[in-house]
C-alpha cells in the first residue's frame, strides 16, 4: 500500500508528517497525521499512541491545538492521528450536513445500514488497517497506546475494550460515554447500525465494559463547564459501569474547563506519561 507524504514540518527535534493512501476499508483516500519524536532516528522501534479526534475534526485538530509534541519528544512516543471519518467523492453525508453525523462525524463503527456501508468503516481503519500501515512503513513496534476527544473518546474506550491484547493503555478527554442513551449516539447509531438497539450494545462503552475479558486502567478527564456533559458525555454512566464491572478508572473532573483544545492542551501532559508507562514496561 502507498503512501505520499504531503507535508512535513520539524517540531521538537522531530518530525510531524501527512500522510495521504488508499483505504480498502473505507473505499477511498485518507489522510493521517504522525509525530515521530527525535527518537525515531536513532534506529530503535517506538511505541504508539493513536489518537481519536471528535466530531468536526481532521488528523490536523490534535497536531495543531494539543500542544503535545514537546512531551511526544521527551517520552520517545510516536503519535498517529487519523481522520474522523471518510471523505471524498461518493462519500455520503448528513442530508442536511449536520456537523454532528456523517462527515467529520464517523464515530468509530462499522457501518451496517444504507447508504453508509460502503465507506463508513472506520473501526476497522482505526484498529485493523491503519496500525498495519504505520507498523509496516515507521520505526514503531507493537505496542500501542489508544485516547481520543469526544466522539473520538468513545471511539478510544470501544477500540480498547473490543479488542483485549491490542493495546497496553487507554485514556480519554470528555467521551461520549454512553452513545446508547444521548442524542449525538442515537442519531448516528439509529443510521449507521439500524434501529434495534441491542446491536448497538456492541458499540456502546458503558454496555462494553460489563463484558470486558480485559481490564485495562483508563484516565479520563471532564472538565466541569463542558456545555456537553450533561445532555451528550454522561460521565457518571461511564462511572457507575466501571464500578458495577470493577474496571479500574480515574475520573477526574476538572473546575472551570470546557470542551475545546483549550482543555485538552492543559492536561495532554499526564495522559502522555499515563501512555508512556504502560507501553514502556
Ligand atoms: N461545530 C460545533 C462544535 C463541534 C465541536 O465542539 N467539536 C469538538 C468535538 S465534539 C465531540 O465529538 C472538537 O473537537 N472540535 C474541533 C476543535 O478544534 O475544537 C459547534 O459549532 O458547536
Amino acid at each position: 500500500m502507498s503512501l505520499e507524504n504531503i507535508s512535513c514540518q520539524k517540531s521538537f527535534g522531530g518530525w510531524h508528517k501527512r500522510y495521504r493512501h488508499r483505504s480498502s476499508s473505507l473505499n477511498c483516500d485518507m489522510v493521517f497525521a504522525v509525530y515521530l519524536p527525535p527518537q525515531a532516528e536513532q534506529g530503535a522501534k517506538l511505541p504508539v499512541l493513536y489518537w481519536l479526534s471528535g466530531l468536526t475534526c481532521t488528523d490536523e485538530n490534535f497536531m495543531q491545538k494539543a500542544g503535545a509534541m514537546r512531551m511526544a519528544a521527551e517520552l520517545g512516543l510516536v503519535i498517529v492521528a487519523p481522520d474522523t471519518s471518510p471523505r471524498g467523492e461518493g462519500v455520503p453525508d448528513d442530508p442536511q450536513g449536520a456537523w454532528d453525523f456523517g462527515l467529520g462525524a464517523g464515530f468509530y463503527v462499522n457501518a451496517t445500514e444504507e447508504p453508509w456501508a460502503r465507506h463508513y468503516r472506520m473501526y476497522d481503519y482505526v484498529v485493523q488497517e491503519l496500525p498495519a500501515l504505520i507498523e509496516a512503513n515507521f520505526p514503531v513496534s507493537d505496542r500501542r497506546g489508544i485516547s481520543g476527544h469526544s466522539m473520538g473518546g468513545h471511539g478510544a474506550l470501544v477500540c480498547a475494550l473490543r479488542n483485549p491484547g491490542r493495546y497496553r493503555s487507554l485514556s480519554a478527554f470528555a467521551p461520549i460515554a454512553h452513545p446508547l442513551d444521548c442524542p449525538w449516539g442515537e442519531k448516528a447509531f439509529s443510521r449507521y447500525l439500524g434501529e434495534d438497539r441491542a446491536r448497538w450494545k456492541e458499540w456502546d462503552a458503558c454496555a462494553l465494559m460489563a463484558s470486558a475479558q480485559e481490564k485495562l486502567p483508563i484516565l479520563v478527564d471532564q472538565g466541569d463547564r463542558d456545555d456537553f456533559m450533561a445532555t451528550q458525555l454522561k460521565p457518571e454512566a461511564l462511572q457507575q459501569a466501571a464500578k458495577a464491572a470493577g474496571h479500574p478508572l480515574t475520573l477526574r473532573l476538572q473546575p472551570g474547563y470546557d470542551h475545546s483544545y483549550f482543555f485538552i492542551a492543559s492536561f495532554i501532559e499526564d495522559h502522555l506519561r499515563h501512555h508512556a508507562e504502560a507501553l514502556k514496561a
